[in-house]
């Protein structure tokens, strides 16, 4: 069963560069539930980056609420929305942001350091979570001894370590071949199976098959259809 988690109602975020005001993202309103993939595509410039920043708490709308499971969180402070980010959203990038001196285990611990968990029980934490995504055999190694699709997995597995409901990914696959990009595809498709909101942003419109929703954003404008697959690539 889905439930909402996060809800923006008639969002904008107007970016302002000297006497330039750019719409970045307009009027919007839009649900995202647990159990569910949700692809966000749209042409370079479109808006997709803002709109995830606002649905990770990372940036506030111009206008409009967000809501996070009932909590207005246009109305945190700037400590409580840090606070929310940390225990609720999983973050996943293109280029993986391992820290190269730690071993895969280390980096998955990482978030729950920062948390005060202590080391003992954020390694046991930090060892399941690379175990859902496969990776036991690989906890020792640093990044640089590790594929680009393992880095992408231990990167997920850091995602995951904090139980968080969202795990939002920038173009997750980017960087991998299409072998790899169809392996973490398919990991994140088994964690919105499992019950978070998994929302990805990517360029690759191969990807809409493991969705369960695909929204498309073209010059700030949020829609459900696609005007000209020419303009993704
Ligand atoms: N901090 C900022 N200040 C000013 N303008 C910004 C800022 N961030 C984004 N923009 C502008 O807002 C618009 C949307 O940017 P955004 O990064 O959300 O697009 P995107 O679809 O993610 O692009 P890409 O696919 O190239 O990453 C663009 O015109 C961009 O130049």
């Amino acid at each position: 069963m889905s439930t909402e988690i996060v809800r923006l109602e008639a969002v904008e975020k107007i970016y302002q560069t000297g006497e330039n005001y750019i719409t970045a993202l307009d009027t919007t309103d839009l649900v995202f539930e647990s159990n569910k993939l949700t692809l966000i595509m749209g042409p370079s410039g479109s808006g997709k980056t803002t709109l995830l920043s606002i649905v990770g708490c990372i940036i506030y709308p111009t206008k409009g609420k967000v809501f996070y499971k009932d909590k207005e969180v246009t109305k945190l402070s700037e400590d409580e929305l840090a606070d929310l980010r940390l225990h609720e959203v999983g973050f996943v990038f293109q280029q993986f942001n391992l820290i190269e001196p730690l071993n895969a285990l280390e980096n998955v611990a990482q978030p729950l350091i920062l948390r005060n968990i202590p080391k003992k029980e954020a390694k046991e934490r930090a060892e399941g979570a690379l175990k859902a995504v496969g990776l036991e055999d690989r906890m020792g190694n640093l990044p640089k001894k590790l594929s680009g699709g393992q880095k992408q997995r231990v990167a997920i597995a850091r995602a995951l370590v904090g139980n968080p409901s969202m795990i939002l990914c920038d173009e997750p696959t980017a960087s991998l071949d299409a072998k790899s990009a169809g392996i973490i595809m398919q990991e994140l498709k088994e964690l919105a199976e499992e019950g978070k909101a998994v929302i990805i942003v990517t360029h690759d419109l191969r990807l809409r098959k493991y969705a369960d929703r695909v929204i498309y954003v073209e010059e700030g404008k949020v829609s459900n259809t696609i005007k000209n697959e020419e303009d993704y690539k």
